[in-house]
């Protein structure tokens, strides 16, 4: 291994009270909510085709009226408590706003920069009365920041100059006082979201990033930063130069999952997902495939059951209201996990074979491991290839009339589930109870008997 300075600091993941309540909570609620979501991805009559977030790089749209638009940001339909509510109903046990985007409008005050609420029409804390509704409902905030920030005069992609490199530095300084200033206005927050890393500017820093992550730990110990903040002295990001994951947890997940076990390397990592193909802040016009709950519900349990957490996005409007489509999934989803939940929270990779019909989730540290049936095969039966020294002690399902009969035994620590013919139009829970024993198939046939 290479002699790193700026590497990993830590092998394995941490194992903290702080983190393991993060681990725990497995579903969280992504909050896009900025300037962008004025124009909502049209200008003038033009659609803009990219994430409604970017819209300001987007050549039809003059740099100098997006930058205006903070003259017009006035929600007066923002009620934070009903947000905290309905992420509550949902299940979300925490949440990530983003404080400041890649346009540099702060939803926070902030005494290092102009470009904030304080100077709209709005002029009031957007982040604070949020912080604390959301916590009134026991959901943990996390805060989204953005380190490219267009409208610093100071930011730098790459430094091609003495006069980029002194300019950035200037940059560097400003972005721990916007870091340092949040801390100090929400210090019940539980970690940084960190974005817009990938410029050569920030990649060739890996010092500068690593010196932050240590300065905020110290600043507010158990903080938890993601994967995604740092670089190391050579310029590798998420992993470093020796293959170590940097940060807390593995924070490249953004629009796709993991497949298997192998993907994730038994670190604690995090997927990012939106609801259409990709639109972060309020776009007007979704186009192309929008998920349904469903989708979202069976992406979550994937990522449950591969030791992740998942986390929904939601672009709200400029006037602080959300679209239909994502009330309804917020709905739906919530029906789902009054019913399901217990499967969730708490879950992890539980170490079985996959099998076609869905995915297992070990509730972590004990023997109960929950199948979440999404593909009900025409055989009706659903195959269980328990692990060697694996039996199994008692089936039952979280909802009436989903199995009909006891396993049947089918070869070594193998079963069919037989399923009560029933169409189901959600992922529905099977739990089984199992136990470590020397003596194989032992167990179930030994309870029927
Ligand atoms: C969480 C999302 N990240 C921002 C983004 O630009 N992602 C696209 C991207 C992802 C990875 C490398 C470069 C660019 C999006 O605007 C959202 O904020």
């Amino acid at each position: 291994t290479l002699p790193l300075e700026h590497g990993a600091h830590r092998i394995g993941n941490r194992t903290d009270a702080d983190m393991a309540r993060w681990r725990s909570q497995r579903l969280g609620q992504f909050i896009h909510w900025g300037l962008y979501a004025i124009p909502g991805g049209e200008w003038k009559g033009k659609t803009y085709n990219g994430a409604a977030e970017w819209i300001r790089s987007w050549k039809e749209m003059p740099q100098q009226e997006y930058d205006n638009l903070y003259k017009q940001f006035n929600p007066v339909n923002y009620q934070p408590e009903e947000w905290a509510q309905q992420a509550n109903d949902m299940g979300a046990k925490y949440m990530i706003i983003t404080t400041k985007h890649h346009d540099g409008f702060c939803l926070w005050p902030s005494k290092y920069s102009k470009y904030s609420v304080a100077a709209s029409p709005w002029k009031k804390d957007i982040i604070g009365p949020m912080v604390d509704a959301y916590n009134k409902k026991g959901i943990d905030v996390y805060l989204y920041f953005s380190i490219i920030d267009w409208n610093q005069p100071d930011w730098r992609a790459a430094l091609k100059t003495p006069a980029d490199s002194i300019a950035y530095q200037r940059f560097k300084v400003f972005v721990k006082n916007q870091l340092t200033e949040l801390l100090q206005r929400y210090p019940t927050v539980k970690g940084f979201w960190f974005d817009g890393t990938w410029d050569d500017s920030w990649k060739n820093d890996g010092s500068f990033s690593d010196e932050l992550e240590q300065y905020l730990q110290r600043l507010h110990p158990g903080l938890i930063i993601g994967s995604r903040l740092r670089a190391d002295e050579k310029g590798a990001r998420h992993f470093d130069s020796n293959g170590r994951l940097m940060g807390d947890y593995e924070q490249g997940w953004e629009r796709k999952l993991p497949e298997k076990s192998a993907d994730v390397h038994g670190n604690d990592w995090e997927g990012v997902m939106t609801i259409p193909e990709n639109q972060w802040g309020y776009n007007a016009r979704w186009a192309g495939h929008i998920k349904s709950s469903n989708e979202l519900i069976e992406m979550l349990v994937k990522s449950a059951s591969l030791g992740g957490n998942f986390v929904i996005n939601f672009g709200p409007k400029s006037d602080g209201t959300f679209r239909t489509e994502e009330v309804q999934r917020m709905q739906e989803i919530s029906r789902w996990m009054k019913i399901n939940g217990s499967a969730i929270y708490g879950g992890t990779d539980a170490g079985f074979a996959k099998q076609d019909w869905g995915y297992y989730i070990r509730k972590s540290g004990t023997d109960s491991v929950y199948m979440v049936v999404c593909n009900v095969p025409v055989s009706g039966q659903l195959r269980v290839k328990l692990p060697a020294q694996t039996t199994l002690v008692n089936v039952t399902s979280l909802e009436k009339n989903i199995i009909s009969g006891t396993p049947e035994l089918i070869g070594k620590n193998e079963y069919f589930i037989h399923l009560d013919h029933k169409n189901q139009d959600a992922p529905f829970v099977i739990l089984l109870q199992t136990s470590k024993d020397s003596r194989d198939n032992s167990g179930f046939e030994k309870a029927k008997t």
